[in-house]
């Protein structure tokens, strides 16, 4: 491109839901409420100036519009985008640069808003600055500010989703030690001594993944809690060490869940108890009032199509999976919550595809 290409893009991620019961950190599920940004942007001056160009323009609206900042020193796309774009030797935003971001993801509910924003920023950074990373370099780059992998894995490839982060040599596991607030500094907006320190790079091929049979009848049952839980105060709460008899627990039912929701039709007895867990979600209950009741009292038996359930992600939201009965799921959760004082609302989902980058148009 030279100086006066205009170039505009859009970035589609999808929301996800991790965990699906035992596979606490391990496995994840492209739901079909989106991210979208909407990019505009000139092409790069051919030197780099020394001070920043004035601050990219952004605008936002959906889920999340009265509490994200936009200020793009700030808000967790763009500065996960600036940290891709500085680790490859781009050292600011392009000129001119625009961002419209569309939300359908709700903030602290479970479905991945935050895993959505960073793999959003990692695709910002990597066709802002042409770099054409690999998949596998974009999951680093995401592993570097989420670190649980099941997230950003399923919303970068979609669908069924399992890693595993690879066990690192003793350098490479200082290099992805390092604090978020190294990894994404605040830059000031005008030029300072911050500009000129190189962030930390991840290192190569800490995220591995393998993509699961789905069955096609199955849809999922979304049904939120209209308050929000953030990640890290629903992790604070987990224990560092579990029984062995959890464990196998944990470990018995994933390895069935995993192939038994790629099987046509659908085994609700199987399903219902594989997506049972004792690694997460019995330490997150007091987060959640009602979560017990609707986990115990909704099952195959009592609600015909159920196939299982189960908190998403670190919650609040709850998940159901099912092949039909959906109204009936929702509303049995939804009063069971109301009586605990929680209101609710509840989305009919789809398995989504993974992120997409659409280049819209590229004029001089
Ligand atoms: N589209 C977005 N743009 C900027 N920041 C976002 C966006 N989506 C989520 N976030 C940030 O992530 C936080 C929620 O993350 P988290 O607590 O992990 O919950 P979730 O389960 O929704 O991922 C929000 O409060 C906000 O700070
Ligand atoms: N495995 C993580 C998943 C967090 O997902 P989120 O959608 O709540 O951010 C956990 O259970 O903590």
């Amino acid at each position: 491109m030279d100086r006066t290409t205009l170039r505009q893009f859009t970035i589609r991620v999808p929301a996800t839901s991790a965990n699906i019961g035992p596979g606490f950190d391990v496995v994840g599920l492209s739901l079909s409420l989106d991210l979208i940004l909407t990019v505009s942007h000139s092409s790069f001056p051919e030197q780099h100036p020394s001070s920043p160009p004035p601050p990219p323009k952004i605008t936002y609206s959906g889920e999340g519009a009265k509490e994200v900042p936009l200020d793009a020193y700030k808000n967790l796309t763009t500065r996960v985008a600036l940290y891709v774009l500085r680790c490859n030797n781009v050292p600011h935003f392009p000129p001119n640069l625009t961002i419209h971001a569309h939300n359908e993801i709700p903030f602290g509910r479970g479905l991945g808003s935050s895993g959505a924003a960073v793999v959003a920023g990692v695709l910002l950074g990597n066709t802002l600055g042409n770099l054409n990373l690999s998949v596998s370099r974009q999951l680093d780059f995401a592993l570097m500010v989420e670190r649980h992998p099941d997230n950003v894995t399923a919303a970068l490839v979609g669908g069924f989703i399992g890693s595993y982060l690879r066990e690192l040599d003793r350098e490479a596991t200082e290099a992805a030690s390092i604090p978020l607030a190294e990894v994404l500094p605040e830059y000031p907006k005008e030029a300072g001594p911050e500009w000129g320190i190189s962030p930390p790079s991840p290192p190569t091929g800490i995220g591995h993944y393998v993509r699961f049979g789905w069955s096609e009848e199955i849809r999922a049952v979304a049904i939120i809690p209209q308050f929000e839980l953030s990640t890290a105060k629903a992790r604070d709460v987990l224990p560092q060490a579990y029984t062995r008899k959890d464990l196998v627990f944990n470990l018995q039912r994933l390895a069935v869940l995993t192939t038994a929701l790629g099987q046509s039709p659908p085994d609700p007895e199987l399903i219902y108890e594989a997506m049972k867990d004792r690694i997460h979600q019995p330490y997150r209950k007091a987060l959640i009032p009602g979560l017990p009741e609707v986990l115990s009292s909704i099952t195959p038996d009592t609600h015909p199509g159920l196939l299982g359930i189960c908190l998403s992600g670190a919650g609040p939201t709850t998940l159901a999976l099912a092949t039909g009965g959906y109204d009936e799921i929702a509303a049995s959760a939804a009063e069971i919550f109301k009586r605990e004082g929680v209101d609710v609302v509840w989305k009919l989902l789809e398995v989504a595809p993974g992120s997409l980058v659409t280049i819209t148009s590229s004029s001089r």
